[in-house]
C-alpha cells in the first residue's frame, strides 16, 4: 500500500506541476462537497423543526440553506467529472504513456522479450496510462468519500451517540469489496498468457506475413478453434472468481443494510418516546440515505482503487526492473573506434531464457582485428546467437567477451552498437519511405540523400529505387497505402541499411542474401569482401559472415564450423578442406550442387 501512495503522491504532484489550477480547482470542488453535504442535512432538521414551532423566518431561511447547498453539490459534481476527464487525458496520454513507451524501449538487451513475466507485465501496461492515471483520482475521491463519511457519521451521532456503531458495519461492504478485488486480480494474472495466446492465434490468422502459410495449410479454422478454447479457458476462471467476489459483496451489503434498518427504527423509536424530535428523525434519515450513498461511493471507489493496483503493480515491477537492468547492465567504458587487438570469447556459454539447452556451449575463439570470420553449420548451431552475443543483446551465462581486452559489458550498449553494423536473418520490413528504411541503419544521418544513395549502392539496390515510383521517398507498405516489396527487395533494403555507418568496428551479416538469386549474390559477396578489406583498414573492423552457402564464404581469414552449439572446426578454407572433416565433406556437396568445383 505504501508503494501505491507514493505512486499516487507522485502522479498528483505531477499534476499539481503540469497543470496548477486545474488541479487545485479540482481539490476545492471535493472539499466544498464534503461540507455540502452536512450543511444540507442539518439545514433540514432545522426547517422540520421551525415548520414544528410555527417560526416561519427560520423555516424559511433553512430551507433556502438546504436548497442553495443542494445545488451546489450537484452543480460541483459535473465540474469535478469534467476537470477529472481533462487531467487524465492529459496527464495519462501526455505524460505517462511516452514514458511506458520509453521505459519498455529502454531495456538493452532482449533477453527479457522471452521472458513471461515481463510479456504477462507488458501486456497490462501498455496503454495503461489513462487508468493509471484515473486509478490516483479514484484514490483522492476515496480520501474525500472517506472525509464525507466521517462528518456524516460526527452529525448521526449529534442525535445519538449510539449511531456511530454504524460506523463499524460500513467497514463491511468496503473490507468484502476488496477481498473480491483480490480474487479478480488473482484471476487475470492467472489467465494472462492464455489471453496472450489467444491474441497471437488471432494475429496469425489475420496478419498478412503469416496468413498465406496459414490458408495454404488450411489450418484457418483450427487457429480458430484453439483461439476459442484459449478465450474459454480465460472466461472460465475469471467468471468464478467473478462469481465468488459478487457473492462476498452480497454479504457485506447485507450486514450493512441490516445494520441501517436497526438504526433508522432506534432514531424514530427515540422520536415517539420523546427523547428527541421530529428534526432530529428527518436529519438521521437524510443523514443515513447519505451514509448509505457515501458508503456505496466508497466502496466503489475503494474497489476501484484496490482494481488500480491490477495495473500499478505491473507497471511499477516493470519501472523497477528497467531500472535494475539498467544499472545492472550498464557499462561505463566508452566504445573504441578502432579495433586493435580484436574480440576474444573466453568459455562463453548461453542458454536462451526457457530453455535447457545451450544455444552456445563452451565457445572459444579469437577473431582478430581486420580478419573476415566466416561462420558455417547446421540449423540451430548457434551461429546467429554468436552475433547476437557479440551485438550485446544476451548476457553470457559464464565466460566473457573481450573487446580489445575490455570485458564486453563493461562497454556502454549503446556505444558499442553505435560502433556496429549488421543485418540479421530476420530482417525488420519497416513501413516508412524507402529512404527512412535504409536511413535508420544510422540514424543520425537518416536524412542524409548522398549517404542513403551510397549504402543503396553498396547493397546494388539503384535498380530497385530506380523502379519504385517516388524512388527514395516512396512509401513502403500496403497497410500505410504504400508499395510491398519481394522477399529479396526487403532483403536488399535491409543490406543497405546496413550500409549506413561508414566505420564499424564491428560488420556482421547473418545470411545476408538469403533471399537474393545466385548472381545478386556473388555480386554481394564481392563487393562486401572488398569493403570488408577497406573497412579493416580503416578501422580494424572485423566482418563476420554467416552464411549456409560454403562457396561465398572460401575466401575469409577463419571459418568457424559451429556444431550444436560448440565450434567443432576451424581454420582457413584451405586448412579445413586439408583436414576432410565436416567442412570438407559440406564444402564438397556444395561445390557438386553448385559446380563450382
Ligand atoms: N529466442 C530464442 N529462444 C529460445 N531458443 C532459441 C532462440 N533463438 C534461438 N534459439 C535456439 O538456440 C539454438 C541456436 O539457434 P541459432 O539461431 O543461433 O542457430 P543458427 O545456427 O543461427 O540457425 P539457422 O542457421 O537456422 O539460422 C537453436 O536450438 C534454437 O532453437
Amino acid at each position: 500500500m505504501k508503494r501505491y501512495l507514493r505512486f499516487w503522491l507522485e502522479l498528483l504532484w505531477l499534476s499539481w506541476k503540469r497543470y496548477p489550477g486545474q488541479t487545485s480547482a479540482l481539490i476545492v470542488c471535493k472539499l466544498l462537497s464534503v461540507v455540502l453535504v452536512a450543511i444540507t442535512a442539518l439545514a433540514l432538521r432545522d426547517v422540520v423543526n421551525a415548520v414544528i414551532d410555527h417560526d416561519p423566518r427560520t423555516a424559511v431561511v433553512a430551507g433556502l440553506v438546504a436548497a442553495l447547498a443542494y445545488c451546489a453539490m450537484a452543480h460541483l459534481e459535473g465540474l469535478d467529472t469534467v476537470i477529472i476527464f481533462v487531467l487524465v487525458e492529459r496527464i495519462g496520454l501526455l505524460e505517462l504513456q511516452p514514458q511506458i513507451d520509453h521505459d519498455i524501449a529502454a531495456i538493452e538487451g532482449l533477453d527479457h522479450l522471452e521472458r513471461a513475466e515481463f510479456l504477462d507485465r507488458v501486456t497490462v501496461v501498455r496503454g495503461a496510462a489513462w487508468g493509471l492515471v484515473f486509478g490516483m483520482w479514484v484514490a483522492v475521491d476515496s480520501v474525500f468519500n472517506m472525509s464525507r463519511l466521517a462528518v456524516l457519521l460526527v452529525v448521526l451521532g449529534a442525535v445519538n451517540p449510539w449511531l456511530l456503531v454504524l460506523l463499524l458495519f460500513a467497514a463491511a461492504p468496503l473490507w468484502f469489496e476488496q477481498r473480491a478485488q483480490r480474487m479478480v486480480n488473482a484471476a487475470e494474472t492467472e489467465t494472462a498468457e492464455s489471453f496472450r495466446l489467444q491474441r497471437h492465434l488471432f494475429n496469425l490468422a489475420t496478419e498478412a506475413a503469416t496468413s498465406k502459410e496459414i490458408r495454404t495449410a488450411g489450418a484457418g479454422p483450427e487457429c480458430a478453434r484453439r483461439q476459442a478454447e484459449a478465450w474459454q479457458d480465460v472466461a472460465k476462471v475469471q467468471l468464478r472468481a467473478r462469481i465468488r467476489g459478487a457473492r462476498w459483496q452480497l454479504a457485506g451489503w447485507l450486514l450493512f443494510t441490516a445494520a441501517f434498518g436497526a438504526g433508522l427504527a432506534a432514531v424514530a423509536n427515540g422520536a415517539v418516546s420523546g427523547a428527541g424530535t421530529v428534526g432530529d428523525v428527518v436529519l438521521a434519515i437524510t443523514v443515513l440515505i447519505n451514509l448509505r450513498l457515501a458508503v456505496q461511493m466508497t466502496v466503489h471507489r475503494t474497489a476501484e482503487t484496490a482494481g488500480a493496483g491490477r495495473l500499478i503493480d505491473p507497471y511499477l515491477w516493470l519501472r523497477d526492473y528497467v531500472a535494475a537492468e539498467s544499472a545492472r547492465r550498464k557499462g561505463s567504458q566508452p566504445a573504441p573506434d578502432t579495433l586493435r587487438d580484436g574480440i576474444e570469447l573466453d568459455h562463453v556459454s548461453f542458454t536462451y531464457p526457457g530453455t535447457t539447452r545451450p544455444a552456445l556451449d563452451d565457445v572459444s575463439v579469437r577473431l582478430a582485428a581486420g580478419s573476415v570470420v566466416a561462420v558455417v553449420g547446421e540449423y540451430g548451431s548457434g551461429k546467429t546467437t554468436l552475433v547476437k552475443l557479440l551485438m550485446k543483446f544476451y548476457q553470457p551465462d559464464s565466460g566473457t567477451i573481450l573487446v580489445d581486452g575490455i570485458d564486453l559489458q563493461d562497454l556502454d550498449a549503446n556505444g558499442w552498437r553505435s560502433h556496429a553494423s549488421v543485418i540479421f536473418q530476420d530482417f525488420g520490413r519497416f513501413q516508412t519511405t524507402f529512404g527512412e528504411t535504409v536511413g535508420l541503419g544510422d540514424l543520425e544521418h537518416i536524412d542524409d540523400v548522398e549517404r542513403i544513395e551510397q549504402a543503396v549502392r553498396w547493397a546494388d539496390a539503384q535498380d530497385l529505387v530506380r523502379r519504385l515510383p517516388d524512388g527514395l521517398d516512396t512509401q513502403l507498405g500496403r497497410s500505410l497505402g504504400g508499395v510491398d516489396l519481394s522477399e529479396g527487395q526487403w532483403q536488399k533494403a535491409a543490406l543497405a541499411r546496413a550500409s549506413m555507418r561508414r566505420r564499424p568496428v564491428l560488420f556482421a551479416l547473418d545470411e545476408p542474401t538469403a533471399s537474393l538469386d545466385p548472381p545478386s549474390e556473388h555480386a554481394i559477396f564481392k563487393r562486401y569482401m572488398t569493403r570488408a578489406r577497406s573497412l579493416a583498414e580503416e578501422a580494424g573492423a572485423i566482418v563476420i559472415v554467416v552464411s549456409h552457402r560454403f562457396s561465398s564464404v572460401a575466401g575469409a581469414d577463419q571459418i568457424l564450423v559451429m556444431d550444436k552449439g560448440r565450434i567443432s572446426e576451424r581454420g582457413t578454407h584451405d586448412e579445413l578442406v586439408a583436414a576432410g572433416g565436416r567442412y570438407a565433406e559440406m564444402y564438397g556437396i556444395h561445390a557438386r550442387a553448385y559446380a563450382i568445383a
